[in-house]
């Protein structure tokens, strides 16, 4: 298994240069121009009002004027600079918003590629450790906060550009008075990281109880059944579950958004407090004109802006900040399986198993971890096995193995000759069918478009008696909506129009009416072999057991007894063993054989 070693796809700041680094440049070169044309608004429009303070302007244009009609436009020039500038702001802004956010849209749907394309390279026991609930969380929820932040780093900088403007003008105005927002600044940038810091402590806190709420809807919907015969269980349910999650998940959440309330507050405070010394206490020990005290006030109040939003954006940064940290730590926990490519599909004649262990993780220290194996067997093509066993006994596990699902810990799986391994693990699984008691029925016959695949489909659904019931048209089925029996139906049309190698069925008669299951032991799986398949059969049926060509009894994850198909043959003869699961078996062969012998 390979270890992930990428490095964090969701670096907030490298996620939309990632994305469409031409795009991002141009949004931040305009949203930028956009911030400096802001920061020349201001001594624009002071300069309308104070001419002494022109210094960009020509003399000779300040007293002239047009006529637009019967509207006097006094400054010309400046005004249609001013104009201009407004002009410009409002173009660099929407093209620069609409680019980031176009950009932040494709991250959106290139991070849940990424990370479907990571699931889909999960190793099984992996993704059933991980749970649904998990990635179903990383993938509605956090993935839309990261890109949301990362969206908000472009207008940061507009911000910052349009700051760095005023000050380089208040710096103009009055070296004193910027040097003191500058240190206000400064100690107000290291203060404000203080209640983020909680306020960030506390989100992580929030987000953490998220995956428990997520879990908790799961039993509320697939558990809905059993909850609504059980009104204690459903209080119970709700109260100590879902609400708890609920409590603690609002609990933090308020915390935490107080703790940023107070950092953003602080942040406009302290812009108003700046302006508060500077008119009342400044103004009085440097000698401020009036003029100058209205330009310096004006840029101080202007600041608050681009100081505001910056404020604000951290918001946003600090919660893409916590969905990243989880997003990272769920990838980290996500292994890429090495299993080389599909080039060569492998054809496989016989299965060959040698000291074959798998030990799942205890879920709590308390239970001991079930230690399946050492199994050796041998399957062959054109011979039926089933896999019989109490429940527990590691039937499940085994067949996992034998599908190549599940990694062994120890020993060897065998295709023919060839180990399986790390390199040609995938094209081996292209042999393998197999339908799981957890099977997941696709609504169309994805990676199956042979010209006759309808009709090939349509003639299984007759053969498996859900004729009216669905039609398929271009690989689609018409409904899905069926019994349970009557989607393992459908589920075994899609293995058959596979035509694999492998079969593997776990239980998969188990809820087919006994007419059904006739069909499937009776017909199903003798035409498998015919077809020189290589079948394995879980199952409870002991009335079926002799039509195995080898039966695999399980017993605490260890092969109890391997039957061959004569012993059976003896063992179909005697229903009394028919009705003990072949118990005895071996012991039955050795009387009968004793009895042909004195005759
Ligand atoms: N995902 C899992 N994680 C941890 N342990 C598991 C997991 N699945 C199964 N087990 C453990 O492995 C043991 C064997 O399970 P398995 O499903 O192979 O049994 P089985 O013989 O197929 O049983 P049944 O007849 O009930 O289907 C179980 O007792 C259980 O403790």
């Amino acid at each position: 298994m390979k270890e992930n070693n990428e490095n964090s796809p969701t670096g907030l700041f490298k996620l939309l240069p990632a994305t469409a680094p031409n795009k991002v440049f141009l949004a931040i070169l305009l949203g930028s121009l956009a911030g400096i044309a802001y920061a020349i608004v201001v001594p624009l429009v002071l300069l309308s009002l104070q001419p002494s303070l022109s210094r960009l302007m020509q003399p000779e244009f300040e007293s002239s004027y047009w006529l637009l009609g019967t509207f006097e436009i006094s400054s010309p020039t400046q005004a249609f600079f001013y104009f201009s500038i407004v002009l410009l702001i409002l173009l660099c802004r929407v093209i620069s918003e609409t680019m980031v956010a176009q950009t932040s849209i494709d991250a959106t749907v290139g991070l849940r590629k990424k990370l479907y394309k990571r699931i889909s390279q999960l190793p099984i026991q992996s993704l059933e450790q991980i749970g649904q609930s998990r990635i179903l969380t990383a993938l509605n929820n956090d993935i839309g906060r990261v890109t949301e932040g990362a969206a908000v780093l472009p207008n940061i900088l507009v911000a910052a550009s349009t700051l760095v403007g005023m000050l380089a003008f208040l710096m103009y105005l009055k070296l004193e008075v910027f040097l003191f927002i500058i240190g206000i600044i400064v100690f107000g940038v290291v203060t404000y990281r203080i209640p983020l810091f909680f306020g960030q402590k506390h989100l992580v806190k929030a987000r953490n109880s998220f995956d428990g709420i997520q879990e908790g809807i799961r039993g509320l919907i697939y558990g809905a059944k059993e909850l609504k015969l059980n009104q204690q269980k459903k209080h119970a349910y709700l109260t100590e579950n879902l609400h708890a999650y609920e409590e603690n998940f609002a609990a933090a959440q308020k915390r935490g958004r107080f703790f940023l309330s107070v950092g953003l507050n602080y942040g406009t405070l302290i812009s108003f407090f700046a302006i508060g010394i500077v008119t009342y206490i400044m103004a009085n020990y440097y000698t401020l004109s009036q003029a100058n005290l209205m330009g310096v006030v004006m840029v101080l109040l202007y600041i608050t802006g681009p100081m505001s939003a910056l404020i604000n954006l951290m918001n946003g940064v600090i919660m893409a900040r916590v969905a990243a940290k989880k997003l990272d730590h769920l990838l980290n926990e996500m292994p890429i399986e090495a299993s080389g490519d599909i080039a060569d599909p492998v054809d496989c004649q016989q299965l060959r198993v040698e000291g074959l262990e798998y030990i799942y993780p205890a879920l709590n220290s308390a239970d001991s971890a079930f230690h399946l194996g050492p199994v050796d067997l041998t399957l062959k093509r054109g011979e039926v096995t089933f896999l019989v066993g109490g429940n527990g006994s590691g039937k499940t596990t085994l067949s996992k193995l034998l599908s190549l699902h599940y990694i062994p810990g120890k020993g060897q799986i065998s295709f023919d000759d060839q180990a399986i391994n790390d390199n040609n693990r995938e094209a081996c699984r292209q042999s393998v069918s197999a339908i799981y008691s957890d099977f997941y029925l696709f609504t169309k016959l994805h990676g199956l478009s042979s010209e006759n695949i309808d009709q090939r489909a349509m003639q299984y659904i007759k053969d498996l008696g859900l004729e009216g019931k669905v039609t398929i048209k271009n690989g689609q089925f018409s409904s899905t909506d069926l019994s349970d029996g009557q989607k393992k139906r459908l589920a075994l049309l899609v293995t058959y129009l596979e035509d694999r190698s492998i079969y593997v069925f776990d239980e998969w008669a188990a809820d087919q009416d006994p007419g059904f299951k006739e069909i499937f032991y009776h017909r199903i799986l003798p035409e498998l072999k015919l077809l020189n398949k290589m079948v394995i059969v879980i199952t409870h049926d002991d009335r079926y057991f002799y039509l195995a060509d080898k039966l695999v009894k399980m017993e605490n994850g260890k092969v109890a007894e391997e039957i061959n198909k004569d012993n059976l043959a003896i063992a179909a003869l005697k229903p009394e063993l028919q009705m003990k699961g072949f118990e005895n078996v071996s012991d039955e062969k050795e009387r009968l054989e004793a009895d042909n012998a004195g005759r």
